[in-house]
């Protein structure tokens, strides 16, 4: 795993514990589920925003926004950014008809 998302991952781990208004991260996790989809909606929205004006700067700024908040929800939910690299990792070398296939959706 790149080192900035093992140090992220665990940064985010750490800030469970951590007063609300200590952190940022730790201000959402207070703030509940709901919050946290929220934001991750209004961040997909803006990186959408950014492709759609072709901007290559604001699309990289508004995707790491993006996987941030998903980063901060996986931790809530017990997960982290190891576990969506290792669902990656199991998906190399599968085409996605296959994976549909096998799933029984195709
Ligand atoms: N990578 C980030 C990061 N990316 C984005 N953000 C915050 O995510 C928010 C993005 O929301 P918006 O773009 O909507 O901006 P906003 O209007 O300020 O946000 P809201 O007030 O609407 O929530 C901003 O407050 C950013 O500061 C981040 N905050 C923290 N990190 C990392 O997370 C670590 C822990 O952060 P704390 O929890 O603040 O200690 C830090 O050391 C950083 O490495």
């Amino acid at each position: 795993m790149s080192d900035i998302l093992e140090r992220l991952g665990a940064t985010l781990e750490a800030r469970k514990s951590s007063a609300a208004d200590s952190s940022y991260a730790a201000s959402l996790y207070a703030k509940g589920l709901d919050a946290m989809l929220k934001k991750i909606a209004e961040e997909a929205a803006e990186t959408i925003m950014a492709a759609k004006d072709g901007d290559p700067k604001k699309i990289v700024y508004e995707t790491a926004d993006l996987w941030f908040h998903t980063l901060i929800l996986l931790a809530s939910q017990g997960l982290g950014p190891q576990d969506v690299l290792d669902e990656l990792a199991r998906r190399e070398g599968v085409s996605g008809y296959t994976e549909k296939a096998s799933r029984g959706k195709q």
